[in-house]
């Protein structure tokens, strides 16, 4: 190998000076502790010095987003840190840091569960006839609970679905059955520890698995207990499409309409499903009042990533992420607000409404005193053991994106055309987007101009359906050339390899181009969250479940502070066209009626900065989400805060322990990441430092360096992302596996970024190469007007 290093990008300049081999030896404190690196380079590539000391190699800029795209190393403003160098027949690249796989990294949460606040699993033993008891009396009560909500029950026509849960869940027969069985073992559970002392925590370390008492529960709760675990895993090179096997050992981890795991004992009221409120026993502030004073509405622009980084946030919750909000017992939607007089008690058990003050400045305006809300279906878990309540997750909760093929095999057949691997795409105008359909969730305003996909949540709003058109874009661009290369494959064939194509692809842009920008590379490249740049991982755990985690689903990844309330249409030359605002497009897709639109909103998610992840929101999604034709809409960030207290997530503070922050005894020892005018907010609404929520402290911490969240966020998504890479069977970069990409084919995937696949699938012909990241001035165009951002 040659090696070449230069000190500085400098287009005029651009000489190099030559590094001797011999002379790289990486800093100690970069040797990630535990095996040496060895002195590296890549086929093709020379090897380099990048900043930081990092071992490197020459490569396209394009293809090191990873490390160049994040504000600390991009900065076009500081060229000392950006490092040029000259690859193959002279080409200008950049020193790119290598990843290479040096063994397993540890954990980003180290504290051990039984170290963890809220730990006690003491576990009292039952016996068959107290088991008998609990469930005749979950008998009764789960038929009072579910079946006695007629009068809460609405049609889709009816003003009161509007805001419960957003979409209808379409009670798929399955789901119905699943939440029963949910519900019921939360009764059981409950009678249990009320009457005999049973600890519902005990099912951390096992506790009363009723799958060994199967002949005590009824019929339909067998049957449910009984799958899970009567699942044979076949060998199969593909992911099965609700996700199970993917884990051999426990095929149902991961899978489609499980649990939902925790890092924390939850804190409810009676220890197994009831609303939490305070450990002493009182209400925690009222949701919407708090959100109004402490998490207000206000303008605070972002500099680092742009729009573009927010929607791929948004894509990445719903590709493993969407915990279910109880319907009626026939199917219906719940009014919950119905006979709903305000505070701790509701009027079903299943319901959740957010009451809204009488001086509240914005809704008593528009005469409102309730937004409909109901809680989060339960899961049983996995043993059907007896324990305190877990959500449903209706995603598979790996990253494979089932919000493009679906969870199931009846919708999955739905998406695709049967032939030649190809998924359904409508053409509108020159455009090909998601198929039309208009029995999909729409508001009435789109007319039956509405598209469905592997999730509900499609067209939720513009970018939503934008970028999902381009994943079904990019399925079928792959699937074309495969059967051009392949003519004997059928459509199965096709379908299955361009499915697993796709998800490499972009599991790929997630961890390479996403993740940095939110966590920041030198930790993620410390806990050993990045993917190879060369050679394969091989960090897959069979023990590490990949369940999508109660905390980062209702806190930590809910980045809804940083949606900007403005859609920017923008020309070719990255000009703003035209602004519309994301109010009026909530739940209708009608903007893409014109063709040329979904380009000039491509480039103006592009050139739109995101808003900074802050307890500040914009009011088009605090006050107007999800408007349809009302002169009002619904309050995310009260949702927010509510989902926190559904889930009965435990207080910051806890989360502050096991992420390694100093835990509070005093409001000043907040000081550390939250400013002290936040704190005395804080201190205002919440009477003890242990009251205080994840969510609303979250959002106020000042931002680690190098990332968009402060230290609690960044340790729980982390932790996350860590989970779904480590628990993957099937994650794109790890080798030793039936399924594993052969070395040249990895080299493909890696080659690919965010802007590629723009560049491939629409007919935008500039895209910047770190598509993610906002636009510096001159970068794209000399005409580049920027987007203006207060
Ligand atoms: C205009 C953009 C967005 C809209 C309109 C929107 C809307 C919503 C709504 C209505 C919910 C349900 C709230 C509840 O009842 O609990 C929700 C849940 C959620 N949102 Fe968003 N959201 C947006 C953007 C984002 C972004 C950018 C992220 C993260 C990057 C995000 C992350 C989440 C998560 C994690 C959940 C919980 C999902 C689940 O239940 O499984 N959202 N969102």
């Amino acid at each position: 190998y040659e090696s070449y290093e230069a000190e500085m990008f400098n287009p005029d300049e651009g000489d190099l000076n030559i590094l001797e081999e011999a002379e790289y030896e990486p800093p100690p404190s970069i040797r990630l502790g535990r095996d040496a690196p060895k002195p590296m380079g890549v086929m093709g590539y020379y090897k380099c010095k990048a900043p930081e000391g990092y071992p490197g190699s020459c490569k396209p800029r394009a293809t090191c987003a990873s490390y160049y795209s994040t504000s600390a190393h991009y900065d076009y403003n500081k060229p000392d840190r950006y490092k040029s160098c000259t690859f193959g027949y002279g080409y200008r690249g950049v020193c790119c840091p290598e990843v290479i796989y040096y063994g397993k990294k540890p954990q980003v949460i180290k504290v051990p569960y039984k170290s963890r606040p809220g730990y006690d699993s003491k576990y009292v033993e039952m016996t068959p006839e107290q088991i008998h008891k609990a469930v005749r009396y979950a008998e009764v009560e789960i038929n009072k609970a579910f079946k006695n909500d007629k009068d809460w029950e609405r049609g889709e026509d009816d003003d009161s679905y509007w805001g419960n849960g957003v979409v209808p869940e379409i009670y798929l027969p399955e789901l119905h059955k699943i939440g029963w069985a949910g519900y019921f073992l939360v009764l059981v559970t409950h009678y249990l520890s009320k009457e005999y002392g049973y600890n519902p925590a005990s099912y951390y370390d096992g506790g009363l698995q009723l799958n060994k008492y199967m002949h005590l529960l009824p019929y339909d709760i067998q049957e449910v207990c009984k799958g899970f675990h009567y699942k044979k895993c076949l060998y199969s090179k593909y992911r099965t499409i609700d996700g199970h096997c993917n884990n051999l050992k426990v095929p149902y981890w991961g899978q489609a309409r499980t649990a939902v795991d925790r890092l924390l004992v939850p804190m409810y009221t009676d220890t197994v499903y009831a609303i939490k409120r305070t450990p002493d026993g009182n209400d925690l502030p009222h949701s919407r009042f708090l959100r109004a004073q402490v998490l207000p509405e206000k303008d605070v622009g972002e500099k680092a990533v742009n729009m573009l980084f927010v929607i791929m946030g948004q894509i990445v919750v719903h590709d493993c992420s969407h915990t279910v909000f109880y319907q009626g017992h026939e199917g219906g939607f719940l009014d919950c607000c119905h006979n709903y007089k305000g505070g701790y008690h509701q009027a079903l058990p299943k319901c959740y409404a957010v009451a809204l003050p009488p001086s509240d400045p914005f809704y008593s305006k528009h005469h409102q005193s309730c937004l409909n809300l109901a809680r989060t279906m339960v899961a049983p878990n996995y043993q059907c053991t007896a324990g305190y309540a877990s959500q449903v997750n209706r995603q598979t909760s790996v990253i494979d994106l089932s919000l493009v093929y679906a969870t199931n095999a009846n919708e999955s057949e739905q998406l695709r055309t049967g032939k030649q691997g190809m998924l359904k795409m409508s053409k509108i105008g020159n455009e090909y987007m998601l198929p039309l359909d208009k029995n999909a969730e729409c508001f009435n305003t789109s007319n039956g101009f509405c598209m469905t996909s592997g999730d509900l949540r499609s067209t939720i709003h513009p970018g939503i359906t934008m970028f999902q058109s381009i994943l079904n874009r990019f399925h079928n661009y792959c699937a074309k050339k495969l059967n051009y290369l392949n003519p004997h494959w059928d459509d199965e064939k096709l379908f299955q390899e361009c499915r697993k194509i796709n998800i490499a692809v972009f599991q790929h842009i997630v961890f390479n181009e996403y993740l940095p920008l939110l966590l920041g590379w030198n930790f993620m490249y410390d806990h050993g969250l990045l993917s190879t740049t060369k050679g394969y991982s091989y960090d897959y755990d069979e023990d590490t479940n990949p369940a999508i985690l109660a905390e980062f689903t209702a806190a930590a990844m809910r980045c809804h502070s940083s949606v900007y309330g403005k859609i920017a249409l923008a020309d070719e030359y990255y000009n703003v066209e035209k602004i519309e605002l994301l109010n009026n497009h909530y739940n209708d897709p009608s903007i893409f009626k014109n063709g040329d639109n979904f380009d000039k909103l491509v480039r103006g998610y592009i050139v739109t900065a995101q808003r900074k992840l802050d307890p500040y929101y914009d009011p088009m999604i605090s006050l107007y989400l999800l408007k349809d034709q009302r002169s009002f809409g619904l309050d995310i960030g009260s949702f927010n805060i509510h989902r926190g207290r559904d889930y009965a997530l435990r207080s910051y503070n806890d989360y502050r322990e096991i992420c390694g922050l100093k835990r509070a005894y005093d409001w000043k020892d907040f000081h550390d990441w939250i400013d002290p005018k936040d704190v005395e907010l804080l201190k205002k609404h919440y009477r003890n430092v242990d009251h205080v929520e994840l969510y609303v402290a979250g959002l106020m911490e000042r931002h680690q360096h190098d990332a968009v969240v402060g230290p609690t966020w960044w340790c729980i998504i982390a932790q996350q992302f860590k989970n779904w890479k480590t628990g993957d069977r099937f994650f794109y970069d790890l080798g030793d596996q039936p399924h594993s990409f052969t070395l040249p084919q990895l080299d493909q995937i890696r080659h690919m970024s965010m802007a590629a696949i723009l560049c491939t699938v629409t007919h935008v012909k500039h895209v910047p190469a770190f598509a993610f990241h906002t636009i510096s001035d001159g970068y794209v165009s000399p005409k580049f007007s920027g987007f203006p951002l207060n």
